[in-house]
């Protein structure tokens, strides 16, 4: 069994963050490791507040997993400030896991920054040289280019621009388009496409969570890249198709879909 481990802030309400990354890990048959970078107060209806960890004690959480366990992949979340980011870069440059995975959250879909702004540079120019993979959003895509992102041509440039900045692949997802839920992957010389319906649906709380932190699990079990995303992408979508409603705002997608349904639960 491969070992994956999330570095992340925490959801209390159990859809985003180091949650939905523990629970994506399991469901893709890899163990779950976490480090908690911040603990924060959501639920599905919002983010209430945060205290970040100090860089102190994420550096010896890390630290105790790495001492201990053979890590077969990373996947990175919220890095809220610039000392939490130098002390993760720091660290990943000690141990050289064999697969990053970086989703920049910078706002949480409630509208709450979970980056600071000032930390947005360092983001830039300390953590994303780090990533083989980084998974923008539309909005994070156009604070790390600076440019509005308005169809899929705009996409294709910004997986290209953030490509030249350092990471290894670009994912730009587009969950946030009004029309279909089409992804592009720039994989350093090739754009592949992710083309994927809609849902009509509130169940979206974590599906950037869930999505690197499937395409983590996925490279650890020795797939390719874009069958990776292509998993990861799936595995999102049949999570809001059959999510339960739970909460009261923007629930969370379902995790177990597909072992439900081979244990005949769903
Ligand atoms: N309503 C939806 N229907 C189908 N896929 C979606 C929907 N919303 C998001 N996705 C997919 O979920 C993944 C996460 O995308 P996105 O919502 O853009 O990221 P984030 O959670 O970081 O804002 C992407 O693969 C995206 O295409
Ligand atoms: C700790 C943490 N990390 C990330 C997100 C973003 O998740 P989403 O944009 O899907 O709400 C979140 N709400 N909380």
């Amino acid at each position: 069994m491969k070992h994956v481990l999330s570095i992340a802030g925490t959801d209390p309400s159990g859809g985003a963050g180091a949650a939905a990354d523990c629970k994506t890990f399991c469901a893709h048959g890899c163990f779950a490791l976490n480090v908690i970078t911040a603990v924060v107060s959501q639920n599905t209806q919002g983010v209430r507040g945060y205290m970040d960890v100090t860089p102190d004690l994420i550096a010896d959480q890390i630290d105790a997993v790495f001492e201990d366990i053979d890590v077969d992949a990373v996947k990175i979340g919220m890095v809220s400030v610039p000392e939490t980011i130098r002390v993760i870069a720091d660290k990943l440059r000690q141990y050289q896991p064999r697969f990053v995975v970086i989703d920049p959250v910078m706002v949480a879909t409630s509208g709450h920054r979970l980056l600071v702004p000032e930390a947005e540079q360092t983001l830039k120019e300390v953590l994303l040289p780090l990533a083989d993979v980084l998974t923008p959003n539309i909005p994070e895509a156009e604070v790390l280019t600076g440019k509005t992102i308005e169809n899929l041509s705009d996409m294709e440039d910004a997986a290209k621009a953030i490509s030249a900045m350092g990471a290894r692949a670009v994912l730009v997802k587009g969950g946030h388009r009004v029309e279909d839920a089409t992804d592009i992957l720039f994989d350093g010389q090739e754009l592949h496409y992710f083309k994927g319906k809609r849902v009509d649906s509130t169940s979206t709380h974590g599906t950037g969570c869930s999505l690197s932190s499937a395409i983590a699990s996925d490279l650890a079990n020795g797939m390719s890249l874009a069958d990776a995303v292509a998993e990861a992408k799936q595995y999102v979508y049949e999570g809001i198709a059959h999510a339960e409603p739970i909460g009261k705002g923007h629930g969370p997608i379902h995790h177990f879909y597909e072992l439900y349904k081979k244990a005949g639960l769903q």
